[in-house]
């Protein structure tokens, strides 16, 4: 039978990185993977197909220089999904290639086929051919990953009625369609059917949306989208969805119906641990399939770790490699820094796109922490103007006593690139002066960081010149108390 110094199930984000790193530390280790499924749902079927598909759907649309040059600029005026799927597959497969080098590199075993504990140290391997492997380890790190939702009471077919994982397959772009669940996913994929021209209802059973991001951000994303025709049923839940012959009936808990070509569910996911028999390894998966872990990602059985998707939020491909990481060095003894959990980007690839790292207004305002927040529109950057952005916003959250930088929210072209300078200064302990002196690019995005900070800084002196000399009080000639 083989043994291994660690064994990896799954090949997701999370499972390659925890491999790799106990190869790089000169361990045995082992990776298990399904047939078709290598790298796991990031590559197959969701970050790497939906971030490429969505960067077909902008260049095939000609939606960012719709603002530009008109509306009629448009590279195809019939989209078809076999244009979309063309760019998707080829990135897909070249994604896969890429990670059977690296795990082959670096002479890290693999296993194909579904792993299942037969106990603490042992799992065993079942081929499509039906042959079972035995294997055994030292330690494991379940990094499984999750599945879409699927209620009994919603009829898919993968045709009309999808899920997330389903949706790629489509073929054809629906001329309506019901996308329920306001989540990440669901806002993704809204945004990219109504930018192709798709009538798009969103359902959520919540009053808002995203309601970790800033809120300001949100309300413009929700109304660039209901600009583009998405209309937006919020406190709604969906009972039943039902399938007919001309397409589909989402029908709410309010008894409402909303007919529709397609329906995408994607009212969230459920951990795969059912299928991995963790009871034989005496672990206990929640009512979600998730597993607990400590601050180590050590499950309750000491020499089992858990990484990615499985242990819940935040459920981000980029947590998840580290996380990989993390555990694999835990495992091995090797020393690890401290995770900083403000210092974890959210990037949601909406059309606009949005992200941000740190705090919100809101989590600042409930720990009472004193703020000031400095802005800058995408219309105030000569960069905005020359790419037609005109809706975009940087805005830098800043201690209002330290001065230090608390919070990086942008909304519109490459915010999720553009976080990670206000990412940096946070990491380093930075202060808002650094980025008043420093001197960026012209004309960039990244110049807004610089505008920003003096928004911040000239409200920080207005109120500090109010506090001193009072609203109406002594002020210098000409001097005004308000920025
Ligand atoms: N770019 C990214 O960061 C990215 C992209 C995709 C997925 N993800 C991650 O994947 C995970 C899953 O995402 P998701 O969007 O599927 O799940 P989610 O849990 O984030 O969102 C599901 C939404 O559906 C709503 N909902 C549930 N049942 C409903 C009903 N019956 N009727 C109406 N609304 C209902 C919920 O209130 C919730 O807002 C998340 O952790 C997410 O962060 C991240």
């Amino acid at each position: 039978m083989d043994h291994f110094d660690v064994v990896v199930i799954g090949s997701g984000p999370a499972g390659q990185k925890a491999a790799i790193a106990a190869a790089k530390l000169g361990k045995r280790a082992a990776i298990v993977e399904r047939k078709h499924m290598m790298g796991g749902v990031c590559i197959n079927t969701g970050t790497i197909p939906s971030k490429t598909l969505r960067e077909a759907v902008l260049y095939l649309t000609g939606l960012n220089q719709r603002e530009l040059y008109g509306d009629s600029y448009r590279l195809k005026s019939d989209i078809t999904v076999t244009d979309l799927a063309a760019r998707t597959n080829h990135v897909v497969s070249r994604e896969i290639d890429v990670i059977r080098h690296q795990l082959a590199r670096n002479s890290v075993m693999m296993f194909v086929g579904s792993a299942r504990f037969v106990g603490p140290n042992e799992i065993t391997v079942e081929d499509a051919t039906g042959d079972l492997k035995h294997v055994r380890g030292d330690y494991f790190v379940v990094a499984v990953g999750t599945r879409p939702a699927r209620p009994p009471s919603v009829d898919f077919d993968s045709e009309t009625v999808v899920d997330s994982d389903q949706i790629l397959g489509l073929d054809r772009v629906p001329s309506s369609m019901v996308v329920v669940g306001a989540g990440v996913i669901g806002i993704e994929y809204a945004s990219m059917f109504a930018a192709l021209g798709s009538k798009v209802t969103v359902i959520e059973k919540r009053p808002t949306m995203l309601d970790f991001c800033d809120r300001e951000i949100v309300e413009s994303l929700q109304y660039q989208l209901r600009d583009r025709g998405v209309t937006f049923r919020f406190g709604e839940s969906v009972k039943t969805v039902e399938r007919h012959p001309s397409g589909t009936l989402t029908i709410l808990e309010s008894g409402k119906v909303i007919p529709a070509d397609t329906v995408l569910y994607s009212a969230g996911r459920q951990g795969v641990s059912d299928e991995l028999d963790v009871e034989a390894a005496g672990l206990t998966a929640d009512s979600r399939g998730r597993l607990k872990v400590d601050e180590n990602y050590r499950t309750e059985v000491e020499h089992i770790y858990a990484v990615g998707d499985i242990i819940g939020f935040p459920a981000l491909a980029a947590t998840s490699m580290e996380q990989g990481r993390r555990a694999t060095y835990h495992a091995f003894g090797e020393p690890v820094g401290v995770v900083n959990d403000d210092l974890q980007p959210i990037g949601i690839y909406a059309i606009p796109e949005l992200s941000f790292v740190g705090r919100t207004e809101d989590q600042l305002t409930a720990a009472n922490v004193p703020f000031e927040v400095g802005v800058a529109r995408y219309r105030e950057l000569a960069r905005g103007a020359i790419i037609g952005d005109s809706y975009g916003l940087l805005k830098l959250l800043v201690h209002a006593e330290e001065r230090t930088l608390l919070g990086v929210h942008a909304f519109g072209s490459n915010a999720a690139e553009l976080v990670h300078i206000g990412q940096t200064v946070m990491g380093l302990g930075g202060t808002i002066d650094y980025l008043v002196d420093a001197v960026f690019n012209y004309p960039t995005l990244a110049e807004g960081y610089k505008v920003a900070a003096l928004d911040a800084v000239n409200k920080m002196r207005a109120i500090e010149r109010v506090r001193t000399k009072g609203l109406t009080g002594d002020l210098d000639a000409g001097e005004s108390p308000l920025p």
